[in-house]
């Protein structure tokens, strides 16, 4: 049996980026079971992550798995990713999250505690099962 060559067309979908990030760019996104049905209605229509879980790109489309079970249930294309401070968000973002304000400040504090800076993502649905 031959040995294929060294791979180098993993990243061959991504347009050529101008940051050597985009060579990273995550392949999945997993969001908790419970926003499965906002998403899906698309009253959910952003997602707020830290630096490491936010490697997407406007443009790539993504599938989406739940977070407890990886059961992929969508895709989503990116429209855009763009640095926020925690302080700074306000009742445009809950909306856009489908929830108060103080709801989502107090979620994402106990998913990344003591987080100052977040991506917030903008997102549309390109599949449902
Ligand atoms: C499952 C996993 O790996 N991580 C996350 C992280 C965040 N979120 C949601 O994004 C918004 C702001 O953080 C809120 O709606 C969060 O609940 C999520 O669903 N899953």
């Amino acid at each position: 049996m031959s040995t294929p060559p060294t791979s180098k067309a993993s990243n061959s979908t991504l347009e050529p980026s101008t940051s050597s990030s985009a060579a990273e760019a995550q392949t999945r996104i997993s969001f908790f079971e419970r926003f499965e049905a906002d998403i899906l209605s698309q009253r959910k229509t952003i997602t707020l992550r830290e630096w490491a879980d936010a490697k997407v790109y406007p443009g790539q489309i993504i599938p989406v798995f739940t977070f407890e079970t990886q059961r992929w249930f969508c895709d989503i294309q990116i429209i855009s990713r763009q640095a926020i401070q925690f302080d700074a968000l306000n009742s445009a973002h809950a909306e856009q999250e489908n929830m108060p304000l103080a709801e989502l400040k107090d979620l994402i504090q106990v998913i990344y505690p003591g987080i100052s800076e977040l991506f917030e993502i903008k997102f549309t649905l390109k599949t449902e099962c």
